[in-house]
């Protein structure tokens, strides 16, 4: 039997078909803009994506020993990594759903596992008075405990009857008692902690029964810590395990794309000054150096993100502007800190997955790759909003004394004792990205002008999705707006 109520959300083996040889001029080389010319090319469309950076990919940026990026308030960072260590900038992961999935197969970008959950990482919420992390594994046997004791008890004690049938009360209990790992009736439902909290030192030879953590803090104390506020992440039907991302940094994503696309049909450094549809063509104009330039081609497909192409030159309309420009954004930061040895593994036991806190670090991120080896790379910190901001404000050297600081707290002095180089990146402060991803206020008008085409001109990007913040929805975009372009040809 086939597996029931379930389709892959976008066909994997996308094609237009029919060779029309139309000529499209592609704003911007990041996911969207690379699909768009990789689809719209394989039917036989002569494409050119003008890229304003000097590498394609966009959002999609991997760093590594050697690259040079210049931010807006012109702070020059060279990446210091050594050989094979790699930082993802921008996106990290990719849930197996996912249509990037496709093109990863598609173009031959081999992937493995990414550990988004580990019962090994920590927990460390400063605000809660924790003065040390918590294991993720200690932090849900405990919430899940005292839950279960809690319901078990009114349930018990009859407090759901008006919910609950004999039959479900009994399965609730047996479900409770499994699920926290708590005692029945005669020992009052109690969680009194189990192995599960996991150990100081783990069961060994003979009698070695190992070290138990023991009996958990009071029940106020679990909740006063607040540890529980992580746990939820990992129900995401975006971030739930198994997630994955491709061997040797995400940016073999856009350089595959760029391959299949033909680098001959992409100008770097080429920044659009100005569009203009001149009902039976388009007329591009851009910056490369110092040389301005003009293309004209049948159709356009802009893939700038929304707030900068509305500050680009049109004849396109106020409408078409006023929607651009109506995308609120969000700031967001990361720092990758390589290591000169990989104390996570070998003295914490934590092989990949993400510490969480409510410091301004937000995040740390440990590797799914290169275990065991010599050097390895921590994002020190991942944050967004206002977390982001202050970070992006200083000078790389700060957010690193900043971060390190910070993650001292969890890690202890190795986390500054064994660094060896950093390079962070601030997307708000990015030239020709000034932002991570939007929120589209899905339903306007304004939202919606702009899944049309504007004369010949066609939109896509992230930002024209419902899965803004992923590669997914630039993706499932750039198919969109490539499909309804294809069919008006056809139909012309
Ligand atoms: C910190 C962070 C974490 C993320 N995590 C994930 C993740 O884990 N998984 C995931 O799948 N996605 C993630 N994403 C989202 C993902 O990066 C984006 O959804 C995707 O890369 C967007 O692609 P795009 O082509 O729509 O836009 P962009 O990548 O923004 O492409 C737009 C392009 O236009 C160019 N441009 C701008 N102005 C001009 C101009 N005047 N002329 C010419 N070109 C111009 C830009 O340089 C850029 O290359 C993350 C993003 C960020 C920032
Ligand atoms: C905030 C997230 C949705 C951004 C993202 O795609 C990720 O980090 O996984």
């Amino acid at each position: 039997a086939v597996t029931p109520a379930f389709r892959p959300p976008e066909r994997s083996d996308f094609t237009l078909t029919g060779r029309p040889g139309a000529s499209v001029v592609i704003l911007g080389g990041g996911i969207a803009g690379l699909t768009a010319a990789y689809e719209l090319g394989k039917a036989g469309y002569r494409c050119t994506i003008l890229e304003a950076r000097h590498r394609v990919g966009g959002r999609n940026l991997t760093i590594r020993g050697g690259d040079v990026e210049t931010d807006l308030d012109g702070r020059t960072q060279r990446a210091g990594f050594s050989d094979g260590v790699y930082f993802n900038a921008g996106p990290g992961r990719i849930a197996q759903w996912m249509v990037t999935m496709d093109y990863c197969r598609e173009l031959g970008v081999p992937v493995e596992v990414f550990t988004n959950q580990n019962a090994d990482a920590w927990i460390y919420n400063e605000s809660a008075g924790m003065t040390e992390p918590v294991r993720y594994r200690t932090a849900k046997a405990d919430v899940y405990g005292y839950v279960s004791e809690l319901l078990a008890k009114a349930t018990d004690q009859g407090a759901l009857d008006a919910q609950l049938t004999a039959e479900d009360r009994t399965r609730l209990l047996a479900f409770l008692q499994s699920f926290g790992a708590i005692g029945g009736r005669t020992n009052g439902w109690a969680y009194t902690g189990t192995s599960r909290r996991g150990f100081a030192a783990y069961p060994g030879a003979g009698n070695d029964v190992g070290s138990p953590l023991g009996a958990p803090p009071a029940l106020s104390d679990v909740f006063a810590s607040n540890v529980g506020r992580y746990f939820s992440f990992e129900f995401g039907y975006d971030q739930a395990m198994l997630m994955f991302q491709p061997v040797g940094g995400m940016d073999q994503i856009p350089r595959a794309l760029a391959k299949a696309v033909g680098t001959h049909r992409i100008r770097l450094d080429a920044e659009v000054t100005g569009v203009t549809d001149r009902g039976g063509a388009v007329e591009v104009t851009y910056r490369q150096g110092s040389r301005q330039a003009q293309l004209t081609a049948d159709y356009c497909v802009a893939t700038l993100p929304p707030h900068l192409m509305a500050r680009v030159p049109h004849n396109l309309g106020t409408a078409v502007t006023a929607a651009l420009a109506d995308f609120p954004v969000t700031a967001a930061g990361k720092i990758g800190l390589e290591y000169r040895s990989r104390w996570w593994e070998t003295d914490q036991r934590i092989y990949g997955g993400i510490t969480e806190t409510d410091l301004d670090l937000s995040h740390i991120w440990y590797p799914s790759h290169g275990f065991h080896g010599k050097r390895g790379l921590v994002v020190g910190y991942y944050n967004t909003g206002a977390n982001a901001r202050a970070y992006s404000g200083l000078t790389p050297e700060q957010r690193r004394e900043r971060a390190v600081a910070q993650g001292v707290k969890i890690h202890g002095d190795k986390y500054r004792s064994e660094l060896v180089t950093s390079y962070s990146h601030a997307w708000d402060r990015t030239r020709y990205i000034e932002g991570a991803w939007t929120s589209p206020r899905y339903g306007t008008a304004g939202y919606n002008l702009l899944l049309q085409p504007a004369g010949r001109v066609y939109f896509a990007g992230d930002w024209l999705s419902h899965e803004v913040a992923w590669q997914h929805g630039a993706f499932v975009a750039a198919r969109s707006a490539v499909s309804s372009l294809h069919q008006r040809v056809m139909a012309g």
